[in-house]
Protein backbone atom coordinates (compact mmCIF):
# COMPACT_ATOMS: atom_id res chain seq x y z
CA UNK A 1 0.00 0.00 0.00
CA UNK A 2 1.33 3.57 -0.68
CA UNK A 3 -0.05 7.17 -0.95
CA UNK A 4 0.57 9.54 -3.87
CA UNK A 5 0.69 12.77 -3.05
CA UNK A 6 0.00 15.85 -5.87
CA UNK A 7 0.48 19.03 -4.69
CA UNK A 8 -1.57 21.82 -6.92
CA UNK A 9 -1.30 25.49 -7.07
CA UNK A 10 -4.27 25.06 -5.31
CA UNK A 11 -4.96 22.54 -2.76
CA UNK A 12 -3.39 18.75 -2.56
CA UNK A 13 -4.82 15.47 -4.24
CA UNK A 14 -4.29 12.32 -2.24
CA UNK A 15 -4.65 8.54 -3.71
CA UNK A 16 -4.18 5.28 -2.12
CA UNK A 17 -2.37 2.64 -4.42
CA UNK A 18 -2.69 -1.28 -3.57
CA UNK A 19 0.24 -2.14 -5.12
CA UNK A 20 -0.56 -0.74 -8.96
CA UNK A 21 -4.26 -0.46 -8.48
CA UNK A 22 -5.20 3.08 -7.68
CA UNK A 23 -7.88 2.33 -4.32
CA UNK A 24 -8.90 5.65 -3.80
CA UNK A 25 -8.72 9.40 -4.53
CA UNK A 26 -9.43 12.54 -2.30
CA UNK A 27 -9.07 16.20 -2.13
CA UNK A 28 -7.60 18.50 0.59
CA UNK A 29 -6.74 21.90 1.91
CA UNK A 30 -2.77 22.58 1.98
CA UNK A 31 -1.63 20.90 5.39
CA UNK A 32 0.24 22.82 8.12
CA UNK A 33 3.55 21.70 8.99
CA UNK A 34 2.14 20.82 12.48
CA UNK A 35 -0.62 18.00 10.85
CA UNK A 36 2.48 17.03 8.41
CA UNK A 37 4.80 16.08 11.68
CA UNK A 38 1.38 14.46 13.21
CA UNK A 39 1.17 12.10 9.92
CA UNK A 40 4.70 11.10 9.87
CA UNK A 41 4.46 9.65 13.42
CA UNK A 42 0.97 8.41 12.73
CA UNK A 43 1.31 4.50 12.88
CA UNK A 44 -2.42 3.39 12.98
CA UNK A 45 -5.26 5.17 11.46
CA UNK A 46 -6.48 6.49 15.12
CA UNK A 47 -3.57 8.57 15.97
CA UNK A 48 -3.79 10.38 12.17
CA UNK A 49 -4.71 14.61 11.86
CA UNK A 50 -8.17 14.75 10.99
CA UNK A 51 -7.69 17.12 8.84
CA UNK A 52 -6.01 14.16 6.14
CA UNK A 53 -9.34 12.82 5.97
CA UNK A 54 -7.88 9.45 5.20
CA UNK A 55 -10.73 7.01 3.94
CA UNK A 56 -9.35 3.66 4.34
CA UNK A 57 -9.61 1.26 7.23
CA UNK A 58 -6.42 -0.01 7.69
CA UNK A 59 -3.03 0.33 8.63
CA UNK A 60 -0.76 3.76 7.16
CA UNK A 61 1.33 2.92 4.04
CA UNK A 62 4.68 3.86 4.79
CA UNK A 63 5.55 5.49 1.48
CA UNK A 64 4.35 8.90 -0.23
CA UNK A 65 5.07 9.54 -3.72
CA UNK A 66 4.74 13.22 -4.08
CA UNK A 67 4.13 15.43 -7.39
CA UNK A 68 4.06 19.16 -7.11
CA UNK A 69 4.43 22.32 -8.82
CA UNK A 70 4.51 24.10 -5.83
CA UNK A 71 8.48 24.17 -4.01
CA UNK A 72 8.02 26.08 -1.08
CA UNK A 73 5.01 23.01 -0.37
CA UNK A 74 7.53 20.33 -1.52
CA UNK A 75 10.14 21.33 0.97
CA UNK A 76 7.11 20.91 3.57
CA UNK A 77 6.24 17.63 2.46
CA UNK A 78 10.37 16.51 2.33
CA UNK A 79 9.88 16.38 6.36
CA UNK A 80 7.77 13.17 5.97
CA UNK A 81 10.29 9.92 6.51
CA UNK A 82 9.77 8.16 3.56
CA UNK A 83 9.24 9.97 0.68
CA UNK A 84 9.90 9.97 -2.93
CA UNK A 85 9.47 13.10 -4.83
CA UNK A 86 9.28 12.41 -8.69
CA UNK A 87 11.20 14.45 -10.79
CA UNK A 88 10.93 15.60 -15.02
CA UNK A 89 13.93 12.99 -15.62
CA UNK A 90 11.86 10.15 -14.51
CA UNK A 91 9.21 10.69 -17.02
CA UNK A 92 10.19 8.85 -20.43
CA UNK A 93 8.48 10.95 -22.54
CA UNK A 94 10.77 12.65 -25.36
CA UNK A 95 11.45 16.41 -26.05
CA UNK A 96 10.38 17.49 -22.69
CA UNK A 97 12.04 21.05 -21.62
CA UNK A 98 13.48 21.57 -18.03
CA UNK A 99 10.60 23.72 -16.64
CA UNK A 100 7.73 21.55 -17.04
CA UNK A 101 5.59 21.32 -14.82
CA UNK A 102 5.67 17.63 -13.88
CA UNK A 103 1.84 17.66 -13.00
CA UNK A 104 1.54 18.49 -17.15
CA UNK A 105 4.17 15.94 -17.74
CA UNK A 106 2.87 13.36 -15.48
CA UNK A 107 -1.38 13.25 -16.51
CA UNK A 108 -0.03 13.68 -20.61
CA UNK A 109 2.35 10.33 -19.68
CA UNK A 110 -0.81 8.93 -17.69
CA UNK A 111 -3.32 9.66 -20.55
CA UNK A 112 -1.23 8.32 -23.46
CA UNK A 113 -0.03 5.19 -22.54
CA UNK A 114 -3.92 4.28 -20.83
CA UNK A 115 -5.59 5.58 -24.27
CA UNK A 116 -2.46 6.17 -26.62
CA UNK A 117 -0.57 8.83 -28.27
CA UNK A 118 -0.78 11.45 -29.80
CA UNK A 119 -2.30 12.75 -26.81
CA UNK A 120 -3.68 16.64 -25.75
CA UNK A 121 -4.46 16.78 -22.26
CA UNK A 122 -6.41 20.01 -21.02
CA UNK A 123 -5.91 20.63 -17.37
CA UNK A 124 -8.74 22.96 -16.21
CA UNK A 125 -7.05 23.78 -12.64
CA UNK A 126 -5.46 26.60 -11.32
CA UNK A 127 -3.99 27.03 -14.25
CA UNK A 128 -5.32 26.02 -17.53
CA UNK A 129 -2.66 23.86 -19.44
CA UNK A 130 -2.37 22.39 -23.00
CA UNK A 131 -0.15 20.06 -23.21
CA UNK A 132 0.36 17.33 -25.90
CA UNK A 133 2.62 14.85 -27.29
CA UNK A 134 3.04 12.78 -30.68
CA UNK A 135 2.45 9.39 -32.19
CA UNK A 136 6.41 8.83 -31.04
CA UNK A 137 5.43 10.49 -27.70
CA UNK A 138 7.71 13.68 -28.14
CA UNK A 139 6.08 16.24 -26.45
CA UNK A 140 4.91 18.62 -29.28
CA UNK A 141 4.44 21.24 -26.63
CA UNK A 142 1.29 23.26 -25.18
CA UNK A 143 0.14 26.58 -23.48
CA UNK A 144 -0.53 28.15 -20.23
CA UNK A 145 -3.13 30.69 -19.21
CA UNK A 146 -4.97 31.45 -15.90
CA UNK A 147 -7.23 28.85 -15.13
CA UNK A 148 -11.14 29.98 -14.30
CA UNK A 149 -11.38 30.80 -10.95
CA UNK A 150 -8.00 32.64 -11.68
CA UNK A 151 -9.44 34.75 -14.04
CA UNK A 152 -12.62 35.74 -11.74
CA UNK A 153 -10.27 35.85 -8.97
CA UNK A 154 -7.90 38.29 -11.07
CA UNK A 155 -11.12 40.61 -12.09
CA UNK A 156 -12.37 41.02 -8.62
CA UNK A 157 -9.32 41.89 -7.01
CA UNK A 158 -7.64 44.09 -9.84
CA UNK A 159 -10.15 46.44 -10.13
CA UNK A 160 -12.51 49.04 -7.86
CA UNK A 161 -15.87 47.83 -9.49
CA UNK A 162 -15.84 44.25 -9.92
CA UNK A 163 -17.61 41.55 -7.33
CA UNK A 164 -15.26 38.64 -7.04
CA UNK A 165 -17.08 35.60 -8.90
CA UNK A 166 -17.42 32.03 -7.27
CA UNK A 167 -17.12 29.34 -9.50
CA UNK A 168 -19.55 27.36 -7.05
CA UNK A 169 -22.18 30.12 -8.41
CA UNK A 170 -22.16 29.15 -11.89
CA UNK A 171 -24.80 26.62 -13.34
CA UNK A 172 -26.37 27.13 -16.38
CA UNK A 173 -24.42 29.04 -19.68
CA UNK A 174 -25.17 33.32 -18.52
CA UNK A 175 -26.47 35.32 -21.61
CA UNK A 176 -24.13 36.16 -24.16
CA UNK A 177 -24.93 40.03 -24.04
CA UNK A 178 -25.20 40.86 -20.12
CA UNK A 179 -26.95 43.56 -18.67
CA UNK A 180 -25.70 42.95 -14.49
CA UNK A 181 -22.14 43.31 -14.03
CA UNK A 182 -21.81 39.69 -12.41
CA UNK A 183 -23.26 37.91 -15.79
CA UNK A 184 -21.47 40.26 -17.95
CA UNK A 185 -18.06 38.88 -16.22
CA UNK A 186 -19.28 35.50 -16.27
CA UNK A 187 -20.10 36.23 -20.37
CA UNK A 188 -16.80 37.74 -21.12
CA UNK A 189 -14.84 35.25 -19.05
CA UNK A 190 -17.10 31.87 -20.11
CA UNK A 191 -17.33 32.65 -23.77
CA UNK A 192 -13.89 33.37 -24.02
CA UNK A 193 -12.39 30.45 -22.46
CA UNK A 194 -14.27 28.21 -24.64
CA UNK A 195 -13.86 29.58 -27.53
CA UNK A 196 -10.10 29.54 -26.24
CA UNK A 197 -10.08 25.51 -25.83
CA UNK A 198 -11.90 24.96 -29.12
CA UNK A 199 -9.61 26.71 -31.31
CA UNK A 200 -6.92 24.57 -29.33
CA UNK A 201 -8.39 21.60 -29.90
CA UNK A 202 -8.92 22.21 -33.58
CA UNK A 203 -5.44 22.97 -34.19
CA UNK A 204 -4.84 19.50 -32.40
CA UNK A 205 -6.99 17.88 -35.53
CA UNK A 206 -5.11 20.00 -37.96
CA UNK A 207 -1.75 18.40 -36.66
CA UNK A 208 -2.47 14.92 -35.66
CA UNK A 209 -6.44 14.59 -37.03
CA UNK A 210 -6.99 11.20 -35.34
CA UNK A 211 -5.31 12.82 -32.09
CA UNK A 212 -6.88 11.69 -28.62
CA UNK A 213 -7.80 14.50 -26.11
CA UNK A 214 -8.43 14.15 -22.31
CA UNK A 215 -9.66 16.93 -19.62
CA UNK A 216 -8.92 17.33 -16.21
CA UNK A 217 -8.71 19.74 -13.21
CA UNK A 218 -11.28 21.39 -10.88
CA UNK A 219 -12.93 23.38 -13.42
CA UNK A 220 -13.19 19.85 -15.98
CA UNK A 221 -17.05 19.42 -15.61
CA UNK A 222 -18.50 22.92 -15.52
CA UNK A 223 -16.17 23.70 -18.69
CA UNK A 224 -17.12 20.26 -20.24
CA UNK A 225 -20.99 20.58 -19.42
CA UNK A 226 -20.20 24.01 -21.17
CA UNK A 227 -18.44 22.78 -24.46
CA UNK A 228 -21.60 20.07 -24.33
CA UNK A 229 -23.59 22.52 -24.97
CA UNK A 230 -21.93 25.34 -27.53
CA UNK A 231 -20.16 22.35 -29.25
CA UNK A 232 -21.14 19.16 -29.03
CA UNK A 233 -19.57 17.61 -31.54
CA UNK A 234 -15.87 18.86 -30.04
CA UNK A 235 -16.93 17.27 -26.40
CA UNK A 236 -18.21 13.85 -28.18
CA UNK A 237 -14.69 13.00 -28.60
CA UNK A 238 -13.53 14.36 -25.26
CA UNK A 239 -12.65 11.99 -22.09
CA UNK A 240 -13.26 13.29 -18.91
CA UNK A 241 -10.77 11.81 -16.02
CA UNK A 242 -9.61 13.51 -13.02
CA UNK A 243 -7.17 10.73 -12.09
CA UNK A 244 -4.64 11.21 -15.14
CA UNK A 245 -1.87 12.51 -12.81
CA UNK A 246 -2.66 8.94 -10.52
CA UNK A 247 -2.14 6.86 -13.45
CA UNK A 248 1.17 8.55 -14.67
CA UNK A 249 2.26 7.67 -11.17
CA UNK A 250 1.31 4.13 -11.49
CA UNK A 251 2.57 3.97 -15.48
CA UNK A 252 6.21 4.97 -13.54
CA UNK A 253 6.05 2.74 -10.74
CA UNK A 254 6.18 -0.45 -13.55
CA UNK A 255 8.76 1.62 -15.15
CA UNK A 256 11.39 2.69 -12.85
N1 LIG B 1 -13.47 22.18 -3.38
C1 LIG B 1 -12.78 22.96 -4.22
N2 LIG B 1 -11.76 23.70 -3.74
C2 LIG B 1 -11.03 24.48 -4.57
N3 LIG B 1 -11.26 24.58 -5.90
C3 LIG B 1 -12.27 23.86 -6.43
C4 LIG B 1 -13.07 23.01 -5.62
N4 LIG B 1 -13.97 22.40 -6.44
C5 LIG B 1 -13.77 22.86 -7.68
N5 LIG B 1 -12.75 23.76 -7.71
C6 LIG B 1 -12.25 24.45 -8.91
O1 LIG B 1 -11.01 23.86 -9.20
C7 LIG B 1 -10.08 24.84 -9.67
C8 LIG B 1 -8.71 24.42 -9.17
O2 LIG B 1 -8.42 23.21 -9.82
P1 LIG B 1 -7.59 22.03 -9.16
O3 LIG B 1 -7.32 21.10 -10.29
O4 LIG B 1 -8.24 21.50 -7.96
O5 LIG B 1 -6.30 22.87 -8.71
P2 LIG B 1 -4.75 22.56 -8.53
O6 LIG B 1 -4.50 21.13 -8.98
O7 LIG B 1 -4.13 23.56 -9.43
O8 LIG B 1 -4.48 22.77 -7.09
C9 LIG B 1 -10.56 26.19 -9.16
O9 LIG B 1 -10.54 27.12 -10.21
C10 LIG B 1 -12.03 25.93 -8.71
O10 LIG B 1 -12.94 26.60 -9.55
C1 LIG C 1 1.28 25.56 -15.30
C2 LIG C 1 1.21 25.13 -13.84
C3 LIG C 1 1.28 26.36 -12.96
C4 LIG C 1 -0.15 24.42 -13.62
O1 LIG C 1 -0.34 24.19 -12.25
P1 LIG C 1 -1.78 23.86 -11.63
O2 LIG C 1 -2.75 24.82 -12.19
O3 LIG C 1 -2.13 22.45 -12.07
O4 LIG C 1 -1.64 23.94 -10.14
C5 LIG C 1 2.34 24.10 -13.51
O5 LIG C 1 2.26 23.02 -14.40
C6 LIG C 1 3.71 24.73 -13.59
O6 LIG C 1 4.16 25.41 -12.69
N1 LIG C 1 4.42 24.50 -14.75
C7 LIG C 1 5.75 24.99 -15.00
C8 LIG C 1 5.86 25.70 -16.30
C9 LIG C 1 5.59 24.86 -17.52
O7 LIG C 1 4.92 23.81 -17.44
O8 LIG C 1 6.08 25.23 -18.61
K1 LIG D 1 -3.14 20.25 -11.82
Amino acid sequence: MWLALEIGNTRLHWALFIGAKLDCTWDTEYLPESVIQQLAQSHTLADLPPEISFPAPCSLPPLLTIASVVPSQTALWQTYPHVRVITLEQIPLKNIYPTLGIDRALALWGAGKTWGFPMLVIDAGTALTFTAADANQYLVGGAILPGLGLQFATLGQKTGQLPQIETESLVSLPPRFALSTAEAIQSGVIYTLLAGIKDFIEAWWQLYPEGKIAIKGGDRTLLFNYLQILYPAIASRLTVEPNLIFWGIAALKSHV
